[in-house]
């Protein structure tokens, strides 16, 4: 089983790069670039669709043979406003050029041509709450179910309050089992407010094969290959998280893990 815990390899530039190869998988990407004013980030799509989610900061983007402009707003992404996104088809490049420090996430799996280049957000996303109590977090739905705006990527973010727990109660999407279950890998971009806090993400599946807790800093990303993947912000410390998930089909099916649907239940 790879790491399932990513440190950024550094504070600008490219800081992460999950790849199906690295991440021993089959279909998800992420890249994550942290720029300063000038800065360029470029690449050509190849066989995978991306989704660039400008997390927070500006950048003048060129992709797929147009001129987008000036993306961005949110300067912090704690402000919780709706990302500037922009969804690329395989077989085509994009380059952005950082107006202001600037971190740009690309979100990537499997192409097939089926949908053209457009803008995603700010339009279309609505900060969601989800959850009763100290499990309460708020979503931005980028691009998931739904929203068919993607061959195969499912792209979220999720802010939880400090001392409330998200993608809780546990649940799972590891089976090819459609409708019942789907099969999706997929990454946690992790940030925390304030930035020197931490989160507790836990990996695990039922039979116990494995079960990893894992203290999540600022800008690490958590891959999840299967089980359930809770995650926790303690008293004091806000966290966000983008996801990313793909599969072989583009559809957000999961179960509980039995022992705590009854949370599930009860809040229904
Ligand atoms: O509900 C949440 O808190 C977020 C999760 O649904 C997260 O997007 C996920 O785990 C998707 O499977």
């Amino acid at each position: 089983m790879p790491d399932l815990l990513r440190h950024p390899t550094g504070t600008r530039g490219k800081v992460h790069e999950i790849t199906p190869a690295n991440a021993g998988w089959g279909y998800v990407g992420f890249t994550l670039y942290r720029l300063e004013p000038g800065d360029v980030a470029e690449e050509a799509t190849g066989e995978t669709e991306v989704i660039l989610v400008l997390v927070e900061g500006k950048a003048t983007v060129q992709a797929a043979g147009q001129d987008w402009g000036e993306m961005g707003a949110r300067m912090d992404v704690f402000e919780k406003t709706p990302p500037h996104c922009l969804y690329v088809p395989n077989g085509q490049s994009w380059r952005a050029v950082a107006t202001t420090p600037c971190t740009l996430a690309v979100c990537k799996a499997p192409g097939r041509g089926g949908h053209p280049a457009r803008r995603l957000g700010p339009e279309g996303i609505e900060l969601t709450p989800r959850g009763k109590g100290t499990n309460t977090r708020h979503v931005n739905n980028i691009a998931m179910e739904g929203r068919e705006v993607a061959d195969s990527l499912l792209v979220t973010e999720v802010f939880t309050p400090a001392g409330h727990w998200s993608s809780y109660p546990s649940h799972r999407h590891d089976e090819d089992d459609f409708p019942r279950m789907t099969y999706l890998e997929e990454t946690y971009y992790h940030r925390l407010n304030p930035a020197q806090g931490f989160g507790i993400q836990r990996v695990y599946t039922e039979d116990g094969a494995l079960d990893q807790t894992m203290a999540v800093k600022n800008h690490d990303v958590v891959l999840v290959p299967k089980g359930h993947h809770p995650c926790g912000a303690p008293y004091g410390y806000e966290m966000y998280y983008l996801n990313v998930m793909a599969g072989p089909i583009r559809k957000w099916r999961f179960q509980n893990d039995p022992d705590h649907d009854w949370i599930a239940q009860r809040d229904a």
